[in-house]
């Protein structure tokens, strides 16, 4: 049985459960997918029958849904973005989505249980399609979250975004979203100098076209004051898991991938499998504007054709990757809270 299937016995629970009743019933949480695990038998699949299952974490604004939705279209695999589940949420009226709209507009993580239904729902509809991989974005992003994912998954490749937080902000009060195709753009130059061995940063925006250039509106949450307290939620993560973020692993990336450099975006290559094309792909990049243009340009679409089968792929990550996820974020050794 497909791997999503799995994920949705698990986290099939009421699909019609509103905010209000799940918060009254409190009835998600690890607890629960014990008593769940112990009640089902959860084989893990072989990784050939199956397709990729990668996670982009990051900073708001970091890049990693820009990343994950080109991948995704191009190898054909869901990209499944929490806060897009979030936001598809927004739209329904009722009590439920006013407390939620409050959560989110204020820049706090929605609770545990919310985030790991709206998942869930998400998924089937992935799973009546056929479909048996995914790369998700923005989940999991507390240690409950890692917990109950890595009981149902088996995740073969994390990547983890990072960029300064001047340019954080710069980005996310730069982004634009077109109201009428839902297009995602960037209108914010982003230029920050370099500082303390730092090096620069220069990130051309990300224009739309101009069918979309009079449709442009700005995400509720991406006022400075929100986005500030979104650095600050995910900063406090971030420090909870440097110290395990920077084991080699599966997680990769020495801390994060610092991105907008020429180094991020061949570590990336390579821990994706594309190392072997590096060098090709890389001779004469002279500044970062260009490795930023060449890595969109290229759109990974020949170095996908030529990297063949999924199964090839997956023993490439797994010689690369000396050790498991969870490690690698220190859910072994019973930490709570946030990533
Ligand atoms: N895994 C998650 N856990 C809790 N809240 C989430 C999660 N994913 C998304 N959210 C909520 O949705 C909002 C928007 O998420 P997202 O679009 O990923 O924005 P960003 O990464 O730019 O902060 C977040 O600020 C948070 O409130």
């Amino acid at each position: 049985m497909a791997t999503i299937n799995r994920l949705m016995r698990l986290f099939s629970w009421s699909h019609s459960s509103s905010l209000a009743s799940q918060k009254a019933s409190n009835q998600w949480g690890v607890a629960r997918v014990d008593r769940e695990l112990r009640s089902h038998s959860f084989k893990k699949e072989k990784p050939e029958a199956r397709n990729i299952q990668w996670i982009f974490l990051g900073c708001p604004g970091v890049g990693k849904g820009t990343y994950a939705s080109r991948l995704s279209k191009l190898m054909g695999i869901p990209h499944i973005a929490t806060g897009d589940l979030v936001r598809e949420e927004l739209t329904q009226s009722g009590p439920s989505a006013s407390e939620l709209e409050s959560i989110v507009n204020r820049g706090k993580l929605v609770p545990d249980d919310i985030i790991v239904n709206l998942l869930a729902r998400r998924l089937e509809k992935s799973a009546l399609k056929g479909e048996t991989g995914f790369i998700l974005d923005g989940f999991p992003r507390t240690i409950n979250q890692a917990g109950i994912l890595e009981q149902v998954t088996d995740i073969d490749l994390v990547i983890n975004l990072k960029l300064r937080e001047e340019a954080l902000l710069q980005k996310c009060l730069g982004r634009r979203i077109c109201s009428q195709c839902g297009g995602n753009y960037n209108v914010a130059v982003v230029n920050v100098e370099e500082q303390g061995g730092q090096p620069a940063i220069y990130m051309a925006p990300l224009l739309p076209p101009p069918s979309c250039a009079s449709k442009l509106i700005t995400r509720a949450d991406d006022t400075e004051e929100v986005v500030k307290e979104r650095l600050r939620v995910y900063s406090i993560q971030q420090n909870l898991g440097d110290d395990e973020l920077g084991n080699e692993g599966i997680l990769i990336g020495d801390g994060g991938l610092t991105v907008g450099t020429i180094e991020c975006y061949q570590q990336m290559d390579r821990s994706l499998g594309f190392h072997y094309l590096s060098g090709t792909m890389w001779a004469g990049v002279a500044s970062r504007k260009a490795a930023t243009d060449v890595l969109f340009r290229y759109e990974l679409e020949q170095l996908m054709n030529r990297l063949g089968k999924v199964s090839e792929m997956l023993d490439i990550n797994s010689r690369i990757c000396g050790q498991h996820w969870t490690q690698a974020l220190g859910l072994g050794r019973g930490r709570q809270g946030p990533l």
